[in-house]
């Protein structure tokens, strides 16, 4: 991976993750901000589309190598959405909080049991703004859907989203413990080692 990246993200909770994970790993990491990026409109119709979007526009306004995450929640019981519209599930004016309110009346009427969801992430990184192989991975961490939030870590969906092996939300996970077991963590593992096996 190029040793300085841009982060082609303008979520705090994503770009605190991929500090945490790459610093340590000795990656010089920027938010899209910080080339004053600004946010593109997200037109694909898949994870893969959007994510591709997203990086080329911050490695074409940066000059330098860009990494996107596009991700999300996919609910069984909601046949798999809010899937690539998460960020913008009860529209305007966009957040969490609404977002997680949307989620919770629109399971009203599914009983534990039938609330199984998974997280989606897709990472697309481009050497260049024309990089013909951008490097693709995607990853999935599986969980229920609860019916009242739990634990304040995290961001987005996470103090909705029960881990049963782990007997909590993914709120009240560490973010250590978060980014080993998340689909963003694991996405960005396999990313490093995709890249490494690259010539
Ligand atoms: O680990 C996660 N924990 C909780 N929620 C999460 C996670 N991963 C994705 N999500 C949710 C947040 C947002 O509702 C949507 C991503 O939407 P997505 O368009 O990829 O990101 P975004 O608009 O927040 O920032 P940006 O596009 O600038 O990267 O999925
Ligand atoms: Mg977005």
């Amino acid at each position: 991976m190029p040793q300085q990246l841009v982060i082609a993200s303008g979520n705090a909770g994503k770009l605190n993750e991929f500090h945490q994970l790459l610093s340590p790993l000795g990656y010089e990491v920027q938010p899209q901000s910080a080339y004053d990026v600004v946010e593109v409109e997200e037109t694909g119709v898949t994870f893969v589309e959007n994510a591709l979007l997203k990086a080329r526009e911050a490695s074409r306004v940066s000059g330098a190598a860009a990494l996107a995450d596009d991700s999300g929640l996919a609910v069984d019981a909601l046949q798999g959405r809010p899937g690539i519209y998460s960020a913008r599930f009860a529209g305007e004016p966009r957040s969490d909080e609404r977002n997680n309110q949307q989620l919770l009346e629109a399971l009203a009427d599914t009983p534990e049991g039938r609330r199984q969801a998974r997280y989606w992430c897709v990472l697309v990184l481009l050497r260049h703004p024309e990089d013909p192989v951008p490097l693709i991975v995607q990853q999935h961490w599986e969980g229920e859907i609860l019916a009242h939030p739990r634990g304040d870590s995290g961001f987005g969906y996470d103090p909705l989203f029960w881990l049963p092996d782990q007997g909590m939300s993914a709120a009240e996970l560490t973010a250590a413990e978060k980014n080993r077991l998340s689909h963003r963590g694991r996405a960005l593992g396999a990313l490093v080692t995709a890249l490494s096996e690259t010539p």
